[in-house]
């Protein structure tokens, strides 16, 4: 059966645990067919970003003709955007990104900065599924967000600004908030101990999107990233790959 197509418009992480590399190994794990626009090369491993080279607008467009005209494009995730020209791009091309998933990639685990919020707040009010963590969501709404009230809150006041659901990511507390349709529903997981979390953020919203293209409704395929995730980070949990927070393990299906 053919399989279908999901896009993620994002960075590249030469250190393959986030970005791009993340994105591409969840939907295959998942059963889609990946494309890919990359809107920055960063010179990125375990231990740090050193450089970030942005793509150019009008590249970074042309990926996106090249896409859309040619291939049955049915979900998108949109991660990390550095230049204002190219949320521009994104923006006017909004309405023709079906299952449209944002993930504000603003910093990185290991401190570097990977966007601003002025630039990845554009898409935040556009029909998506937003998934920042609490700091993003906190540099989105202009405080910090700590507990899991704060979570709630920071969730319906972001769905409030017209994303389709907002779920606010709680890092290793396994503790996600998912606004939809209204509703506020925490979502509970098994804290997995590792150190290798590089690329969770990533992994969790491309995995939203493939369950999306398959045909879930929102909460089933939040559920389902969740669970995905939870298995990659369990599956990695005792790998040495870097000296710094290492990898989730994707094809990581027999843990
Ligand atoms: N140690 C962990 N144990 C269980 N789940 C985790 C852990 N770390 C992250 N997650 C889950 O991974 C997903 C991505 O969230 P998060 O790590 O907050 O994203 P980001 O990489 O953007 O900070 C969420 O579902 C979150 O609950
Ligand atoms: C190129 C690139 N894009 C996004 C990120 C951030 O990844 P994320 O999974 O949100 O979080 P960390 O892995 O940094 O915790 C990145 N590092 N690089």
């Amino acid at each position: 059966m053919t399989p279908p197509v999901v896009l993620t418009i994002a960075g590249s992480d030469s250190g393959g645990g986030a970005g791009i590399q993340a994105d591409l190994k969840t939907f295959a794990a998942l059963g889609a067919f990946g494309t890919s626009v990359i809107t920055a090369i960063t010179a990125q491993n375990t231990l740090g970003v050193t450089a970030i080279h942005p793509v150019p607008a009008e590249i970074v467009a042309a990926q996106l003709d090249a896409v859309l005209s040619d291939l049955p494009v049915a979900a998108v995730k949109v991660g990390m955007i550095s230049d204002p020209a190219v949320a521009k791009v994104i923006a006017a091309r909004a309405a023709e990104l079906p299952n449209l998933v944002v993930d504000p990639v603003l910093v990185a685990t290991a401190g570097s900065r990977l966007g601003e919020v002025d630039v990845v707040g554009v898409l935040t009010a556009y029909p998506c599924v937003l998934t920042p963590n609490r700091h993003e969501a906190g540099a989105l709404l202009g405080r910090v967000i700590e507990t899991a009230e704060e979570m709630v809150s920071a969730a319906a006041e972001l769905a409030a600004r017209g994303p389709r659901a907002v779920v606010v990511t709680g890092s290793e507390l396994a503790l996600d908030v998912l606004h939809y349709a209204g509703e506020t529903t925490p979502l509970r997981g098994e804290p997995v101990a590792t150190v290798n979390n590089h690329g969770s953020g990533c992994t969790f919203s491309s995995a939203i999107a493939v369950r999306l293209a398959a045909g879930d409704a929102v909460p089933e395929a939040v559920a389902a990233a969740k669970e995905y995730v939870n298995r990659g980070l369990r599956g990695g949990a005792q790998w040495r790959l870097g000296a710094g927070p290492g990898p989730l393990d994707h094809f990581g299906w027999s843990v």
